[in-house]
């Protein structure tokens, strides 16, 4: 019971400087970024607006990285096909935010995207129990959804290790993303905890270094790390 998963760094551009998202993109790919993620907030499900599938085409036009979409919007099957259009790889939905989410779920896949599935700190694993099967990656938040630069919540690392724990049982080949308030000082527990797609923001776009320094900090922070069952 003790898979090993490729580690993935997902550098959110939340915080990136967007007067120069391209070259803040570019240096996140030479930095070793594994994949893009893009936070994408209606004001509605989340008390914040970001922005939509426009920047996602634009972001799509300079990386050949995998796009990981995270729709921080109520009912977001209204707007599935413009990001896939866009040029998303993975899409994102809140299980909060569905009504019906296996139909949701149905719509990602039916569009060519792989489906993930994410979790407010305060939704209880088993919400996902009965999707696990069919998505291809679930998202545990571990700051509350719609800022950058927040604490993480320290309740996180057992709820990862719980999700994880139910991945093996229902879909083992499923990735576990872990998204909000992760830095070098906390990668590796995350990684020990379960989650193999660490989304990274302000510790990528707002810290001294540059992109490329503090991607290479982050990767040498969770080197050899590994999921320990407990
Ligand atoms: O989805 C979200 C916030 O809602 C995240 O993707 C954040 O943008 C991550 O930023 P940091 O917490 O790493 O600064
Ligand atoms: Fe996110």
């Amino acid at each position: 019971m003790n898979s090993s998963r490729p580690i993935q760094i997902a550098p959110s551009i939340l915080t990136a400087d967007f007067g120069h998202l391209a070259d803040q993109i570019r240096q996140a790919e030479e930095g070793g970024a594994d994949v893009i993620h893009l936070d994408v907030m209606d004001g509605i499900f989340v008390p914040n607006i970001s922005f939509g599938p426009l920047v996602v085409r634009a972001v799509r036009e300079v990386t050949r990285l995998p796009l990981d979409v995270h729709l921080m919007i109520q009912d977001p099957e209204r707007y599935l096909a413009a990001f896939a259009e866009a040029g998303a790889d993975n899409l994102t939905v809140h299980v909060e935010a569905c009504t019906h989410l296996h139909r949701t779920v149905q719509q990602i896949t039916e569009l060519g995207c792989r489906a993930g599935v994410a979790l407010n700190p305060a939704t209880s694993v088993e919400a996902v129990r009965e999707i696990l099967p069919f998505v291809d990656m679930i998202l545990v938040m571990s700051v509350n959804p719609g800022f950058g630069a927040q604490r993480f919540i320290e309740t996180s690392m057992n709820k990862l290790q719980r999700v994880r724990r139910l991945q093996e049982e229902l879909n083992p080949l499923c990735a576990l993303e872990v998204d909000g308030g992760i830095g070098t000082h906390n990668i590796a527990d995350v990684i020990r905890s379960g989650a193999n797609v660490i989304v990274v923001g302000s510790s990528v776009f707002n810290q001294e270094g540059s992109i490329q320094e503090n991607l290479a900090a982050l990767r040498q922070a969770s080197r050899g790390a590994l999921w320990q069952a407990v």
